[in-house]
């Protein structure tokens, strides 16, 4: 079989380099799937994209059939299977939001320009670097020729920070937790939902049997954490996040597990009254390459509000981008 195309932009950052040794090791697509990695960078960051290379040479990764580096979009996503956006322009002092949209719009544009021109029929798109849902909306509005359900965006970390936090507060393992959702965007007004997650075949929400708890404590530690994380190691989530993308690539392609959902930020079809079109966080089941969203789940007046508060913020930064002419 041919190996998978799996192209990551800002490979030379400190995501890249959590992520493309567990790529090459086989964690993101199985034990029995070759990888051909082509990494994207910024001219200024070829070279050290080039160490990293070299490096996963020295590993003799038996899954890793090749790795092509360059600075040109076009050529790092013709033929690609998956691409991994983690590259992105982050805020830096003094600069307003409407700046950090459009300087984000310059990446993403021509990254789904290039997408749409030379991506393999199948192309699969997570979307990792920030604002990472609008960034995503941005790719997927420039590449018209591609189903928009490909591209997606991360709140997969948030989804196991979630899961982390509920098990430490109930003493169990992360493993009896199943059925968590993040719902909205990956941002500060996220919603981490556990008003239907089981917990070995119990209620989460009745276990905790604590609103305060969840509103003051569960919420806030979950949607703050990556700034908790800047805090404590002076530096963003790296490996977290890294194996947050596998995750999410690794459950879209080869399935969630039984009696378990996951939460992807996906373009919404308008399910949970959430607008269609915007790229919002969803339970989701995933089978045979396809990701689902799960349907006929009650909300309650606890959740409504916090959903339709993350899904008014990503209906915002829509606006703001529109009007910036990026979509
Ligand atoms: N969705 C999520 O849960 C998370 C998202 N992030 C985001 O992921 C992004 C990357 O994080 P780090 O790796 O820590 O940053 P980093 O600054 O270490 O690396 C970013 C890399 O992207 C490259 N880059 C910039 N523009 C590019 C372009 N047009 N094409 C290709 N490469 C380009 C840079 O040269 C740099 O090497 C940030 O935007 C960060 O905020 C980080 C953690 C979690
Ligand atoms: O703010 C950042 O760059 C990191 C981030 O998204 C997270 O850790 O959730």
């Amino acid at each position: 079989m041919a190996p998978v195309n799996v192209t990551v932009t800002g490979a030379a950052g400190q995501i890249g380099y959590a992520l493309l040794f567990r790529i090459a090791s086989g964690a993101l697509l199985g034990p029995d799937t070759q990888v051909r990695l082509r990494l994207l960078e910024i001219p200024q960051a070829v070279k050290a994209a080039e160490g990293t290379a070299m490096e996963l040479d020295d590993c003799a990764f038996p899954l890793l059939s090749g790795i092509d580096v360059t600075d040109d979009a076009k050529k790092a996503f013709d033929g690609a299977n998956v691409a991994l956006l983690v590259g992105a322009r982050p805020r830096t002092k003094g600069m307003e939001r409407g700046d950090l949209l459009e300087a984000n719009g310059g990446i993403f544009k021509p990254q789904g320009e290039a997408i749409n021109a030379g991506a393999a029929d199948d192309i699969r798109v997570l979307v990792v670097g920030n604002p990472a849902n609008t960034n995503a909306l941005i790719a997927q509005r420039h590449a018209p020729d591609v189903p928009a359900a490909r591209f997606t965006a991360m709140t997969r970390l948030d989804h196991n920070r979630a899961i982390s936090q509920l098990a430490a507060k109930l003493g169990v393992t992360v493993a009896d937790i199943k059925k968590l959702t993040i719902w909205g965007n990956h941002s500060a007004t996220q919603y981490p939902d556990v008003f239907h997650t089981d917990v070995n075949g119990k209620s989460a929400a009745d276990l905790i049997n604590d609103e305060a708890w969840l509103s003051d404590t569960f919420i806030p530690t979950v949607a703050k954490r990556g700034a908790a994380i800047i805090e404590a190691r002076g530096a963003s989530s790296a490996a977290s996040a890294a194996n947050a993308a596998i995750d999410h690539i690794h459950d879209w392609v080869l399935g969630t597990p039984a009696g378990d959902w996951t939460s992807m930020a996906i373009p919404s079809d308008g399910s949970y009254g959430v607008p269609e079109g915007i790229i919002s966080s969803f339970p989701v089941t995933c089978e045979g390459g396809e990701y689902q969203i799960v349907q006929g789940l009650e909300i309650n007046d606890f959740s409504r509000t916090r959903i339709d508060a993350s899904v008014a913020e990503l209906i915002e930064e829509r606006d703001a981008v529109k009007a910036l002419g990026l979509i």
